[in-house]
């Protein structure tokens, strides 16, 4: 058995673009991927649960947990605290298991000064219409907060290029087929395999 931490994958990019939906539609998909569940202040939507969505806090709680370390990054976003549990990952990542965040763009930035051997995946719009389109049809928020979270689009369209990949979301299951094939290359790019070979050549 070789000792191998997992890896970390982050997909993130502008709110409405689909980040939830691809990553639902890849969860369906990959049973040897561990999701990190976030932490959030914002109220829950109708239909979403408690640790499987997101871990609801109040103000008080997220800025403690702030305080004594816990996330291993956080961001303000429309008014609302978002982060990511650091134990979860880091023990799951220890255990060998690959762990899949998917978060704002500012949180992601936090990601890559820690973890900078994450693989960073920016889930990329066909059109800012097409953005917008999305966010409206999608009907959670009110014209105000459509508008915020549109701005906030076009500043993190311009943090792609810290990226390592890009992908379109044009079609849902396109997208999906494109990650996984992302999360492929980047198992061989680490050399699992050939760190297996050696090991078949030592006990031979
Ligand atoms: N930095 C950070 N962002 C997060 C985290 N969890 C979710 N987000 C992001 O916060 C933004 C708002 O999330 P949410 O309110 O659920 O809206 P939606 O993803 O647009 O449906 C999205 O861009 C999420 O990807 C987290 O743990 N950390
Ligand atoms: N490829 C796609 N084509 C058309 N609509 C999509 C696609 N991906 C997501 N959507 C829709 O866009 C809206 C925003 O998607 P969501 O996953 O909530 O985005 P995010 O998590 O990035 O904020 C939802 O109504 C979703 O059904």
């Amino acid at each position: 058995m070789i000792d191998e931490k997992g890896i970390l994958f982050i997909l993130s990019g502008p709110s409405g673009v689909g980040k939830g939906t691809v990553r639902k539609e890849l969860f369906n998909r990959a049973n040897d991927l561990a999701y990190s569940i976030s932490m959030t202040t914002r109220e829950k939507r109708s239909g979403e649960k408690e640790g499987i969505d997101y871990f609801f806090k109040t103000n008080e709680e997220f800025e403690n947990m702030v305080e004594a370390g816990q996330l291993l990054e956080y961001a303000r976003f429309v008014n609302n605290y978002y982060g990511t549990p650091r134990k979860y990952v880091e023990d799951t990542l220890a255990s060998g298991k690959d762990v899949f965040l998917e978060i704002e763009v500012q949180g992601a930035m936090q990601v890559k000064e820690n973890f900078p051997e994450g693989v960073f995946i920016f889930l990329f719009p066909p059109s800012l219409e097409e953005l917008k389109n999305r966010i409206v049809d999608r009907g959670t928020e009110s014209e105000d907060l459509v508008f915020e979270r549109l701005k906030e689009a076009r500043n993190e369209i311009h943090m792609m290029d810290a990226y390592d990949y890009v992908v379109v979301n044009d079609d849902v299951n396109s997208a999906v087929t494109k990650i996984q094939s992302i999360i492929q290359s980047e198992h061989c790019r680490r050399e699992r395999i050939a760190s297996q070979y050696k090991q078949l050549l030592k006990e031979e």
